[in-house]
């Protein structure tokens, strides 16, 4: 079961109405969340983790609620952020992708097993031993990607991920996540060529849904409005 359904959300931080009374299925494989700045688009994402707990309304992530089953959520969905540095904890990027298995009973044997075998497919394995800090912008995208990935979510949220990329890095990331990936994606993303890579897309103004679906007609629109 992949489908992600939200009935009548609305989150309300003080003094502003981030999402406003959102009802939507999706089911697609790949999703974008385009928008202008503060239209809503990481308050979705963040919604759909449990990272933003609705004021009202409901949350079902593959069957599981949002809301009352905040932490088992948290295993099922992976979040990627903008800003990889954020997300790195660790000194060396073994020892980095390790600590996302900590707490699973796993022996040290599994655990190696297992961080190799994530740092080979998004291309790390020769970065091993390497300080994670010495990763170029692109690998650091790729090792916070791989310590999501390893706790085998399944579904990944990605806000921005490409933000702090240059265009080579930011391909390799985009051709991982979009082309690569066996997991469902929710894209919330500024890169409109990114979002017509989706299976669908959807468009946030001021906190509400205003458009949906086929991601070449909902960018034109979006592209048209904003020339106006
Ligand atoms: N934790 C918070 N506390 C208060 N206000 C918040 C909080 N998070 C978001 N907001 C507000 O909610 C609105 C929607 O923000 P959100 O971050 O979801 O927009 P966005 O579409 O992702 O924007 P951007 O493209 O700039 O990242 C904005 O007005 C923002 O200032």
């Amino acid at each position: 079961m992949r489908e992600i359904e939200l009935t009548a959300v609305t989150v309300e931080f003080p003094g502003r109405v981030a999402l406003r009374d959102l009802s939507v299925r999706l089911d697609q494989q790949r999703i974008a969340v385009i928008g202008a700045n503060g239209s809503g688009k990481s308050t979705f994402a963040r919604t759909l983790n449990g990272l933003v707990t609705p004021t009202s309304g409901e949350v079902r992530v593959h069957g599981v609620d949002a809301v009352r089953h905040a932490r088992q959520l948290r295993r099922r969905v992976g979040f990627v952020f903008s800003n990889p540095d954020t997300q790195i904890i660790m000194p060396t990027v073994a020892e980095d992708v390790a600590f996302s298995l900590r707490g699973r009973g796993l022996s040290r044997a599994e655990i190696r097993e297992r961080v190799a075998d994530a740092l080979a497919r998004v291309g790390l394995t020769e970065y091993a031993e390497a300080p994670a800090h010495t990763l170029s912008g692109g690998q650091k995208q790729l090792l916070a990607l791989c310590a999501v990935l390893i706790g085998e979510p399944s579904l990944v949220v990605a806000d921005e991920p490409t933000a702090y990329l240059d265009a080579a890095n930011s391909r390799r990331i985009a051709r991982f996540l979009l082309d690569e990936m066996p997991q469902q994606l929710v894209l919330a993303t500024h890169d409109l060529r990114l979002a017509a890579r989706c299976e669908v897309a959807l468009r946030f103004e001021d906190g509400r849904l205003v458009d949906h679906g086929d991601p070449g007609p909902v960018i034109a629109r979006y592209e048209r409005d904003q020339d106006q």
